[in-house]
Formats: C-alpha cells, structure tokens, sequence
C-alpha cells in the first residue's frame, strides 16, 4: 500500500521529523519547540458564553474541556469480521497488560470504547502520548497500533468525526457522494458500509454454483449478510462512493486512503462541491435521452472555521476571529444547496461542520432549505433516537451574529437599520440577511432547528461538533442566490445598488488563517506551514488546477441534473458537453479522443491518464481467464487501463458496472476523475511462455478469488505452514525442500509454474488464527513467494504469531556457481521481480501506467497522507 516505502511522516504540528522524511532531506531535522499557545481568547468567550445557553457549572466544564488535551482516539476498520478479529487483539492481548502499568505512581488508564459506536470498532484514550512513546512497558501496545494502522486495519480519527456517517443510514447497494471528502476518514466509513456483508453474500452465492456445504464459521455471518440486501450481481456489492475534494492534492490524500480499502465501488473526483457536475448514467429505456446520476446519499462535510477542534488545533485560541466564519458561510451555503439538487427524492444529506458557530450551522441549514423550496421539499430529521448513548444538544433556534468588530447582532433588520443610517451604506462586518434566524411570517421561520444535533467538548469529552440529516421529499428548483435580499446601498452620486464588496473576495482576504480550520483532521497544522493553498478559501472559485481544465458555463441551480431522461429545462443550457463543461484542448478526453500518447505533464495543470476499458474478447482478458481458469460467473466487461492507448501495458484495474459506465460516459465533459478502480493484475516477468505474465495483485484477490478454478488454488490451513511463508520471502521448495511446506507441500511442488491464489481456511481452535484469508502466492522453479508488501508481512506476524522475528530473506545465490543452471537464473530474475513487485504492491511507484500529477505531487501527496496514518500510530503511541 505504499506504506514504508514512501517514508512515514512523524507527528504532526509537535516538530518530530518523521523518519525517513528527515532522510529524504539528508539529515535530520532540528527538534523544534513549539511556543506554549495561551488557551484565552477574550471574544471568542464572550460569543460563545452569549450563545451557549448553559447552566453556570456546565459552562465552567465547556470551557475547561475545550482547554484541556484531546484524547486519542482510533477506529477499527475493513470489513467487519476483520475489524472485529483486530480490536479482539486489543482486548484480549494488550489491554490486560496495560492495565498492570502504573507510571508515576498511577495505574494507567486503558483505552476504552466509544460507548455510543457500533460493534465497539471505536475506541478513545487519555494516556498522554509520550508516556505511550516512551514508557517501555508500552511498548508492545506501540507495536500494535503502529503496525496495524500501517497496513490500514486501524485509523486514527477523531470520535465527533465518527457520527456524520453514522447519521447517513447508508445501505449496501445505494449511491454515494462524500463532497468534501479529503483526507478520507469519513469517505472510508461510507465505503465500508456500502460493502457490508458482501464477502458472506459472494460466498453464498458461489456455494449455490459450487453446491459447496456451509461451514459452520460462516452461517452466522452470512445469515448477517442476507443475499436480499444487494443481489443484483451475484452478491457483489452495486453501491457506488463518489469521494470528492475541489484540492487537488487533498483528492490524492484521498486516494491514499481509500485505496487501503481495495474497493471496486469507488471513484475519487477533483471538483468544486459548490458546482459539482451532473454525471450521466446509462440510460436503459430510452437510450438515447440523457440520464443524470442522482444520489441516495450525501455528506457534505464542509470547510469550515473550526473552533469545535480547539482542542487539537490550539492556535485557534490566538488566531479566532468572528470573520473566519462570516466568511464561508455562503460557500457552504452554496454545497449544501448543490447537495440537495443532486439528492434523489427520497434521499438524505448529512451536513456537518467541526464549528460551533451558527452562522456556519443552522443559519445554513436554514437557508439551504429556503433556497430549495422550503420545508414542504427538504425537511430536518429527527435524529434524536439515533445513538441514543450519544450525548448532544439541540441546535439553536435563536441566535445572534457577531461582525469583524465583535459587534453582536440580533437580526438583520437591525442590521439594515444601522446601514440605513451610515455614510456609506455598507452593512457593517460581512454581514448577510441568511446569517439570521429567518424572520417571523417567513416560510422557514419555524424550521424545527432543534433537531440539529450539537456535541460540546464537556459532553464526552471530544472536540466539538455539529450535525443536521435533511431529508428530500420531492425534487424543486432552486432560487437563485441573487435573490437574497441585499442591504441597501447609497453611492455618493445617490445611485443605489447591492453590497459592494462580496462576501467571495472578503473571504479571500482572511485565507491565511483560513487554512487552519478546512477540516478537523490533523493533517492541517503540518500543511499550513508548508502548502499555501488559496484555492480551499476561496469559496466561490475552483482552484485554479480545476479551473484550467473545467470551466463550467452554466449555472448549475438552473441545469438541475434532470433525472432518468427527463428533459433539460428550456430556460437552461442542456449540461452537454460543449455548454456544461468545457474541457480545453489538452484535457485528457481529448487526447484520448486522438489516440495519442500525450506527455504526462500538462501545461495547464495536472494531467489524468484517461480511463479505458478493455473488450471481454481482448486477447489478454482471454489469456488471464484462461491461465486462472476463472468463472465465466465472474463479469470480464469490467476491466480497465490507464493510458490512452487503451491497451494492457502494465496493470489491469476492475471496477463495479456503475463505476465503469459513469467513466466512459462522462469522459470527455470535463470532469475531472482522479482514481477509479482495484489493481487487479500486474505484469511481471515469467520464465517461459506457458507462464501468465499476469500476476493477481492482493488488493484484487478479496475480489477475484473465489472464482479461480482449482487448478491455482493452494488451499493452507496449518497456522506454522503460513508462518513459515510470512518469515521467509523466498521458502525453497527444489528437491525435496518441499517437504518443509508440510500440508501444502505437494501440492506446490505439483504446482505449474507462475501466480496461483493462496487459501488460507483456519483448522479451527484457535482464535488468534481464524480469519479466512486470500494471498496471491507465485511458485517459482526453486521456491514460493508470498506476493505481499513487507509491512503486511510484519502485521500479519505480529497479530497471528505475537511475533516480532525479522524476515528472511535467503534467495538464490548470485554467485558463479549457482547460477550456471538456466531455471536457477530465471529463479533469481523473478525472484528480484517478485520481490519489487510484492513491495510495490500497492503503491503506484510500480505502476508506471499511472502519473496521476507531476511526480514531485503525488510524492508529497502521498507522503502527507502516509504521515497522517503513520503519525497517527506514532501520535498515539508518543
Ligand atoms: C472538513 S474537511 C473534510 C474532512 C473529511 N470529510 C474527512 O472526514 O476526512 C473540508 C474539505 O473540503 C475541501 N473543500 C474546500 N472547499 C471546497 C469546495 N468548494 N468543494 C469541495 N471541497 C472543498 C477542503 O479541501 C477539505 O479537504
């Protein structure tokens, strides 16, 4: 997966060069200290204490709360057999022992689980990191979540960031939009439950063609994993993730994430939320109208000023003002009302903020549904039975705005009073009417907004956080924004007109401290200092990268993506490709349109190789079902390169049907897609002809394996036989070196040469070693390979076996002798083969066929996201 490779980042924001960043750079990096950040902020107080309405000894613990260290906290994820066999490892191996710990004089507090998360997959703790660090009775612990956040079985996020997903009730086989996805934490629980139960539901229905007997280990889970919940394709899951992030580097944070999770289902796109593209979708019963993808979910997790995160980001407490807030406001305005024209009827957005703030709230929420039609068209779910343990508060119904001054303001004919009465006529500190609880006798005037959901820090100890679930009842067209009353204006010359001075460029002019707060996850204290990134601030503009590639020409409140073919409204543009989107020259559907190699680079921004699918008949699908005896079950319509010659050159990606019709069908409209699709295959050297080049990478295994014929199958069940191939990379099998593979050594010593599946079903009795696995494993002439990265190696070790035993690498021998017999030579060539191409598993330094930005980008990009994941073990353990 990338991990190890590309180096891990150490801590974020506390100064600690990661490793082999420090590496990289040569040399390591000085120790820096941060200056102590003074926890006061004396309007900050004075809004928030005019605001919250509490009790006076719950205000003194909102604010002692908000002061104090944030606890640390993590979440098990994959599938969840797989989460739940990790965090049984927590509780059975390590917490018992840190619970003996004292340090100080003071036991030491476990972590615990977060009472109101499903499964217990949650879990949240106070000892401070560097007691974890560097305590060496931690040490064990440290290992633990280092490695398994490594290979992505455990992701450090923070528990508020948690609840949107959970808010979404999203359904295996439902479509899926997460519009301000970056870095993924929440993108990563939306795809997981888009793909629950479906490893049960595959193996069901394998087993009706197979006529294979239940196995006991199974029926529960399967039973779990009714067929029904999604069984238009033979028990793959349909649903779709659309995880999408106007940065572009973000989008590849992005990436990173969410690859770990091997998904099928799952495009990544580069756009502005606040004017996402309609995208088509086939249209079966009426081919050739128009059909626009609407989506049954969608979660708008805004940029926002984030003061619910003072407690990680304590350079808050200097840096908040009251504009950072007034100033996103109508950006997020903006993507929630994009949100919900894209939403099916019947649908539901989450919007979601880590900001206390109303205005960035339920004054939103508020406008969004004034602007849609009210809420005859959108309403405000009552949530308040959902979690139950979950403490929170009632979003506020009344609410005052505090201006670039510090001036409080009731209501915005308060507003339009003092306006009136100015010089200028300019309405004092960025102030708009949709900032204000809406006026009595308005439709929206009694928008039950209680039932918005608030999390204070107090409450369980968290960050602070704010969550609204809208529901659509029927489609509606949107106002224009230009309705919106504006505050009267008087020229010099007498002449009236609508506010000077846009909110758009005010915000621009507060980006600086703008940057803190896009999200509430820590990547950011580590980018502001190095990224200058505008683009995330400037609410009404693309980023220039997405600019220069789409420009989008209409006004996307008029086009509203119709939906099964209706027609385009006749007073808007049709969104076709010339007036929705109009992709310059040098886009990537253009060059693929020509057929050209084009250079990687392009002049006006990044480039994306275009995404091409490969007939069924194509000569290499034909050769790879063939060596793999695969299913005629298993679809071959679904495979796809990354290049523009459309042709096999050094992996094959597999993505779900949904997925490959909504790339051919939008390329070349502009949209920018940055990732789509599994690496199934991946071309590696073979000793001789007979052999498929095509080896099965592991990320496409949990996929393709079950419907591999039996002739590359090599079924393990001894836990000491994996062991052996965990420890030793290249495990001789010649002469009668097969033997030492005990239950599977005749079997791969009878092996035709080259990648085969490796099984791997538990004897039973021991709950360390009872996971079903798929590994790809390549037999050569002298020995086996496990075609997994080393990181993966070493977890899987240290979670089955509690060991830490370094690996062995003991392949042929380069040296004169050895290598005069000719399979020996080829043995060392694949050997070094398999060894890089096992490393770079899952990493794109493999596979040249994809340059998805200029190399220095994607470095950093993936880079970031790799310190965020490795930083999270090491913050947890610092
Ligand atoms: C609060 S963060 C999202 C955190 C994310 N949902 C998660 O759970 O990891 C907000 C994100 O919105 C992105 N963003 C800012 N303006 C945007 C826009 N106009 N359209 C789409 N994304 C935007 C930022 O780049 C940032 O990554």
């Amino acid at each position: 997966m990338g991990r190890g490779k590309k180096g891990h980042r150490g801590g974020r924001g506390g100064g600690r060069g990661g490793r082999d960043r420090d590496n990289k750079r040569g040399g390591h990096r000085p120790y820096e200290t941060w200056p102590t950040v003074k926890k006061e902020n004396k309007r900050l107080e004075e809004y928030y204490n005019a605001l919250v309405d509490l009790p006076e000894d719950e205000r003194a613990e909102f604010w002692a709360a908000l002061r104090r260290e944030l606890p640390n906290s993590f979440r098990f994820c994959g599938s969840k057999g797989h989460a739940l066999a990790v965090k049984r490892l927590l509780q059975t191996r390590y917490i018992p022992e840190i619970t003996r710990i004292t340090h100080e004089g003071v036991t030491v507090e476990a972590p615990k689980p977060v009472p109101w998360y499903p499964d217990g997959l949650a879990w949240s703790m106070t000892t401070p990191k560097n007691v974890i660090r560097k305590f060496p009775p931690f040490a064990a612990f440290q290992k633990f979540l280092v490695s398994e956040t490594s290979v992505g079985n455990i992701s450090r996020q923070e528990v508020v960031s948690m609840i949107p997903p959970l808010l979404m009730d999203v359904k295996p086989g439902m479509t899926v939009l997460d519009l301000c996805a970056a870095p993924g934490s929440k993108a990563a629980q939306l795809l997981e439950m888009i793909h629950r139960g479906e490893e049960a539901r595959i193996r069901q229905v394998i087993r009706t063609f197979s006529g294979d007997e239940v196995k006991s280990e199974d029926a529960l889970e399967e039973e779990a994993a009714r067929l029904e919940a999604d069984p238009s394709d033979d028990g793959r899951a349909t649903g779709l993730l659309i995880a999408n992030d106007a940065d572009y580097k973000r989008s590849h944070m992005l990436i990173h994430q969410l690859k770990r999770l091997s998904s099928p289902n799952m495009i990544v796109t580069n756009q502005d939320a606040t004017m996402y593209p309609p995208l088509r979708i086939p249209n079966p019963e009426n081919p050739s109208k128009p059909n626009y993808l609407k989506f049954d979910r969608i979660l708008a997790d805004v940029p926002c000023s984030g003061d619910g995160t003072l407690r990680k980001n304590v350079n808050l407490w200097k840096d908040w003002t009251p504009g950072n807030a007034l100033g996103l406001h109508l950006t997020q305005v903006r993507i929630l009302v994009r949100a919900l024209q894209m939403l099916k009827p019947g649908g539901r957005v989450v919007y979601s903020t880590c900001s206390m703030n109303p205005v960035e709230n339920e004054a939103v929420v508020a406008a969004a549904i004034e602007r849609c039609g009210g809420p005859e068209k959108i309403e405000i779910i009552d949530c308040s039975d959902q979690l139950p343990l979950l403490k929170r508060k009632p979003g506020l119904r009344k609410w005052q705005i505090m201006d670039k001054s510090a001036r409080l303001w009731n209501s915005w004919d308060e507003v339009e009073e003092y306006t009136k009465s100015t010089g200028d006529g300019i309405a004092p500190g960025r102030l708009v009417e949709t900032m204000f609880p809406r006026p009595a006798g308005s439709d929206c005037a009694d928008l039950p907004l209680e039932r918005c959901m608030r999390v204070y820090a107090h409450q369980q100890d968290t960050g602070g956080f704010f969550i609204t679930a809208l529901h659509k009842n029927a489609e509606f067209k949107a106002k224009p924004e230009e309705n919106r009353k504006q505050p009267v204006q008087t020229k010099a010359n007498g002449n009236v007109n609508a506010g000077k001075r846009p909110l758009e460029e005010e915000a621009k002019e507060e980006a600086g401290v703008k940057k803190l707060r896009l999200s509430e996850e820590p990547i950011k204290e580590e980018r502001i200092k190095e990224e200058p990134m505008e683009e995330e601030v400037a609410p009404t503009e693309a980023p220039a990268e997405v600019k220069t590639e789409v420009e989008v020409k209409v006004k996307l409140e008029d086009v509203e993506s119709p939906v099964n073919g209706d027609a385009v409204k006749e007073d808007a543009p049709a969104p076709t490709d010339s007036t929705f989107a109009t992709p310059s020259a040098a886009t990537p559907a253009a060059t693929a349109q020509e057929q050209q190699p084009e250079p990687k680079i392009k002049p006006n921004g990044p480039y994306e190789e275009p995404f091409k699918f490969l007939p069924s008949e194509h000569e290499v699908i034909k050769n790879v079902a063939e060596f793999y005896k695969i299913s005629p079950r298993f679809p071959s319509d679904r495979y796809m390169v990354r290049n523009a010659l459309g042709e096999p050159a050094k992996a094959i990606y597999y993505t779900s049907a949904l997925v490959r019709d909504i790339l051919v069908l939008n390329e070349g409209r502009g949209v920018k897609f940055v990732h789509g699709g599994v690496k199934m295959f991946v071309k590696q050297d073979a000793p001789s002809a007979e052999v498929c080049r095509w080896r099965i990478q592991s990320e496409g295994m949990p996929i393709l394996h079950g419907y591999v014929g039996p002739e590359r199958v090599v079924v393990l069940r001894k836990k000491e036989t994996l062991r052996k191939l965990l420890v030793e990379m290249f495990p001789k099998i010649a002469g009668d070196d097969w033997k030492r593979m005990d239950e599977i050594g005749e079997r791969v010593r009878d092996l035709a040469l080259g990648c085969c599946v490796l099984r791997v079903e538990p004897e039973g009795g021991d709950e360390d070693f009872a996971e079903h696995m798929a590994l790809p494993l390549w037999k050569s002439f002298q020995s086996l390979n496990l075609m997994l990265p080393k990181e993966d190696r070493t977890a899987m070790l240290l979670r089955i076996y509690n060991d830490t035993t370094p690996l062995i690498n003991m392949g042929i021998q380069r040296d004169g002798k050895e290598t005069k017999k000719a399979e020996e030579g080829k043995d060392a060539e694949m050997e070094d083969a398999a060894a890089a191409a096992a490393e770079g598993q899952q990493t794109d330094a493999a596979d040249v066929e994809v340059l998805d930005a200029p190399a220095a980008e994607v470095e950093t990009a993936v880079t970031d996201d790799q310190g965020e994941v490795t930083a999270a073990a090491g913050d947890a353990n610092a």
